[in-house]
């Protein structure tokens, strides 16, 4: 529906773009025109993400922890030899494990802060400086998820992703005067290759959350792709600060917390 050069000259990079959402987002990005870098930890899949998206355009990949601050800048150093410029920066990268409060250990705990709000943020700040400001122009989306009345069960992530959330609106406040917009997009419980890392009984849990939902299904990876690619582009060019909800409506409905009790019995 989009027009087909809507990102003809655009470069991006997509963080965790070797699968699920973000090779969703990639693959989207690329038929509209974009070149595009993706990045994530694991050298053999990411390889062969690139390859086969690939097809479809212009697309480099190179390996990255985005918590570790020095790959994060070798990974600014390709996008420069490969494009000299970046217009968009999805930060993907993310991911938890279920767990009451409880439960979590401290390393378990740093471990989903360090990559969903730490990661977030060294990611932004070094393509910032590297490009957007330099260049007077940038876009930033952030994909979250849909904590807003809590995550009771994945308390670390709900927690990272408020960060995220309110590391938003600080940014695109601050990061305005350079014409860079950021903003987030929050998925519900989405179809993707994230979701097959849950084992039973929490599989069981996502089937009832989809019974549970308004719309009565999960969401698909081309719904989260097609609010990234509004927001990143000038069909959004007043829009900054904000989050979309991509998620049936379950931000407004359901309750999380009869559906962690039937868990933990
Ligand atoms: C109780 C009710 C549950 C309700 C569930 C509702 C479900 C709704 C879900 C819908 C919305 C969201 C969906 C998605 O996000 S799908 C995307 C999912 N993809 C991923 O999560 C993949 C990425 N995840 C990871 O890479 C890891 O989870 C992690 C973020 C932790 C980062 O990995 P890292 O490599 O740094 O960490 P380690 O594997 O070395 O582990 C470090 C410590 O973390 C603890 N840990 C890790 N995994 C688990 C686990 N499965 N269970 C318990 N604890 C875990 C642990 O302390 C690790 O240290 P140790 O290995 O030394 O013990
Ligand atoms: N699927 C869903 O229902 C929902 C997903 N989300 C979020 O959307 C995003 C994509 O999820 P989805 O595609 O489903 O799941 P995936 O697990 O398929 O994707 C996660 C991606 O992030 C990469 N990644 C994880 N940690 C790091 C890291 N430290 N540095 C660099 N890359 C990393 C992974 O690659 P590698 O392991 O090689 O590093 C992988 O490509 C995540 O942030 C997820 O939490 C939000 C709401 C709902």
């Amino acid at each position: 529906m989009y027009v087909p050069d809507l990102f003809a000259g655009k470069t991006a990079l997509v963080t965790g773009g070797r699968s699920g959402i973000g090779y969703g987002i990639a693959e989207a990005l690329l038929k509209l025109g974009a070149r595009v870098c993706i990045c994530a930890r694991k050298p053999e899949p990411l390889a062969a993400a690139a390859a086969a998206l690939a097809k479809h355009g212009t697309c480099v990949a190179r390996p990255c922890d985005i918590r570790n601050s020095e790959e994060v800048e070798a990974l600014a150093d390709l996008i420069q030899t490969e494009f000299g410029r970046l217009d968009i920066l999805v930060n993907n990268a993310g991911g938890q494990f279920p767990g009451l409060a409880r439960q979590l250990t401290d390393k378990g705990w740093n471990a989903v802060i360090n990559t969903n709000l730490n990661g977030t943020f060294y990611v932004s700040r070094i393509m910032a400086e590297r490009f957007f400001i330099p260049q007077q122009e940038g876009n930033i989306v952030n994909i979250i998820v849909n904590m807003l009345r809590g995550f009771p069960g994945m308390a670390h992530t709900g927690a990272a992703r408020a960060g995220v959330e309110n590391l938003t609106k600080s940014l695109a406040q601050e990061w305005a005067r350079y014409h860079v917009r950021v903003n987030s997009v929050a998925p519900g419980t989405i179809i993707s290759s994230g979701l097959e890392t849950y084992a039973e009984p929490v599989k069981a849990l996502l089937d009832r959350m989809k019974q549970d939902n308004l719309m009565q299904r999960h969401g698909t990876v081309e719904e989260v792709a097609n609010a990234v690619l509004f927001l990143a582009s000038p069909l959004a060019s007043y829009t900054s600060g904000t989050t979309l909800y991509v998620d049936g409506m379950d931000h407004l409905h359901g309750n999380r917390m009869r559906m962690v009790d039937m868990f933990r019995k």
